[in-house]
């Protein structure tokens, strides 16, 4: 692509030689991967900066960079103030800005986003739309899926990605976005037709300064909503209204708002709500029309990600009853409160849950329906927010009978030290068994008739990385394998 095509996206820059001759091969970020006839884009990162690998980039190839400050380099270079939201832009560009052409639902906030985008994939196929999912367990392309490095890619390979997803004829893509993405500009250049807000709890405090500056960073995708030059479309934000942060958000879009929730007028509610053992029941009421629905998705959380994920197909014109029979077939979604079915007489869950308030909500919900005693089986990632730490421990000593602390992807840090953090405060009636498998096999041979074992924080995680290596783990193999030996021992 000609330069001069690219630049038109980039409003002020300054240019150290000649580039009208340029063509544009390729943009790259990364000095590791740069082509022949790549731009490179110098990044300032959380560990390096991009800066400094520009020599290298042009070593491989690179034939004109993009930095915030004059290079030594005979190669061209473009300097603007702020590179990483130029190579949002240029990704837009050099890709022809995908996102204009396909509707774009974004989903923020602590937790609920992975399930939310399933519950809309699931109602938009049901529509017959063709869709693409981003996010934390994989990136899906009209049906065939991809693995997934971040919960929200960055800019260049989210560009690339809704590129692909336009080739392949997608209509709606729905994609998490995460305060990480938000801070660094990854989804600057996405033009946004409906964003949603689920919820704001403990969690990142390792990247943010405070809750206020994770708010921030949440608000920015309803300041970006509708910042785009292509509005044929209208724009939505659908929004909790139950959550004490909503009115910080409804006065951060400058777009139409739908609200969602269960306590106050939203304009989307659930009413004469019934928790069971086999999932909820609710009265949908939306301003046209109430419509009753019966899901085997469990708790209350999950009334709220049907609330949210029913508010922003009916913004998309998906009818109500499209929307229930979505709801009610409802596969469930990987490692969310997903049960492990080996014939055993006790019940065990898998949970996703890696946060205070998610591991409330969802030992909340165990409690609610378990006549025997909880096990717990719970840890904390490494290089994560430490100050989550004891808050989850304190929940999990709240409702578990037999609770078990163990790791969770300890990272670069020492696994007794995340353990300590988490039990330090704790006078005792709790088990420390640091290896996670051992720590699953205690509790289920513990378990009895009409018991339930929540394993929880890994989900649909496939592995447990230990210092910068990933082992293979999944807890639901691991579930199953033991509960058969379980099984085995006893007849
Ligand atoms: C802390 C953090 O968010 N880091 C993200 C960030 O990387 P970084 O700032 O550390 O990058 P860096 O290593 O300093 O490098 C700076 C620049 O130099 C370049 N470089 C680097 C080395 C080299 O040899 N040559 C070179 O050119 C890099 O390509 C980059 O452009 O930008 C990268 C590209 O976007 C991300 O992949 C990376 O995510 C890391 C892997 C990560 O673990 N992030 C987590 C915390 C995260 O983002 N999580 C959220 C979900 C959280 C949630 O909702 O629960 C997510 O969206 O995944
Ligand atoms: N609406 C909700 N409110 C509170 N907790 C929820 C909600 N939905 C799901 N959870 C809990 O949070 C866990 C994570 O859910 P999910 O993966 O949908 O969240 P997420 O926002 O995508 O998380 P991540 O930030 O890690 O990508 C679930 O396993 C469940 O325990
Ligand atoms: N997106 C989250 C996932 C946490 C999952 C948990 N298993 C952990 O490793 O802490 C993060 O990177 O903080
Ligand atoms: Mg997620």
């Amino acid at each position: 692509m000609k330069i001069a095509q690219l630049l038109t996206q980039v409003p002020f820059y300054k240019i150290t030689k000649a580039i009208e001759h340029i063509n544009v091969k390729g943009l790259s970020m990364d000095s590791r991967s740069v082509q022949p006839g790549d731009l490179f884009v110098c990044i300032r990162g959380h560990e390096v900066d991009g800066h400094v690998f520009a020599k290298d980039a042009v070593s491989k190839g690179a034939v004109v960079l993009v930095a915030e400050e004059e290079l030594d380099t005979e190669v061209p270079v473009i300097i603007v103030n702020d590179t990483t939201k130029v190579l949002a832009m240029l990704a837009a560009a050099f890709y022809e800005a995908p996102t204009e052409s396909m509707q774009l639902i974004g989903v923020t906030g602590t937790n609920g986003k992975t399930s939310i985008t399933y519950l809309l994939d699931e109602i938009f196929r049901a529509h017959k739309v063709t869709t693409g999912v981003i996010g934390t367990i994989q990136m899906r392309i009209a049906g065939a899926s991809y693995p997934a490095k971040n919960t929200t890619p960055d800019s260049l390979s989210l560009q690339q990605t809704f590129a692909r997803m336009k080739e392949a004829g997608v209509q709606t893509a729905i994609m998490e976005v995460s305060s990480h993405a938000l801070n660094q500009g990854r989804v600057y250049g996405c033009d946004f037709d409906i964003a949603i807000f689920t919820n704001l709890s403990q969690d990142h405090l390792d990247y943010h300064d405070n809750m206020d500056d994770y708010l921030r960073a949440k608000s920015l995708l309803f300041a970006q909503l509708g910042n785009s030059y292509h509005m044929e479309r209208s724009k939505m934000a659908v929004i909790n209204l139950d959550s004490p942060v909503a009115g910080k958000l409804i006065r951060s879009t400058a777009q139409p708002v739908l609200t969602y929730g269960i306590k106050g007028s939203a304009d989307v509610k659930a009413e004469n709500i019934h928790l069971h053992e086999k999932g909820v029941s609710f009265s949908l009421k939306t301003p046209a029309e109430t419509i009753e629905i019966n899901s085997p998705l469990m708790g209350l959380f999950s009334v709220y990600n049907m609330l949210a994920s029913a508010s922003a197909a009916l913004a998309s014109g998906v009818p109500l009853t499209t929307i229930r029979h979505s709801f009610e077939h409802s596969e469930g979604i990987r490692g969310r409160f997903e049960p492990v079915l080996e014939g055993q007489n006790f019940g065990v869950v898998i949970d996703y849950a890696h946060t205070p308030d998610s591991l409330e909500n969802v030992l909340s919900t165990v409690k609610e329906f378990c006549r025997g005693d909880i096990h717990v089986v719970v840890g904390c990632g490494g290089d994560r927010d430490r100050t989550k730490r004891p808050l989850m421990a304190d929940v999990a000593m709240k409702y578990g009978t037999d609770v078990i602390f163990t790791s969770d992807n300890p990272r670069s840090e020492d696994p007794n030290e995340i353990l300590r953090d988490m039990t330090n405060h704790l006078e005792g009636g709790y088990k420390v068994i640091e290896d996670r498998r051992e720590a699953i096999r205690s509790a289920l041979a513990s378990a009895e008739k009409g018991d339930v074992v929540l394993i929880a924080g890994k989900g649909h995680e496939t592995y447990q990385e230990i210092d910068g290596i990933r082992h293979d783990f999944d807890d639901r193999e691991v579930a199953r394998e033991l509960l058969k030996q379980v099984k085995e021992s006893q007849s």
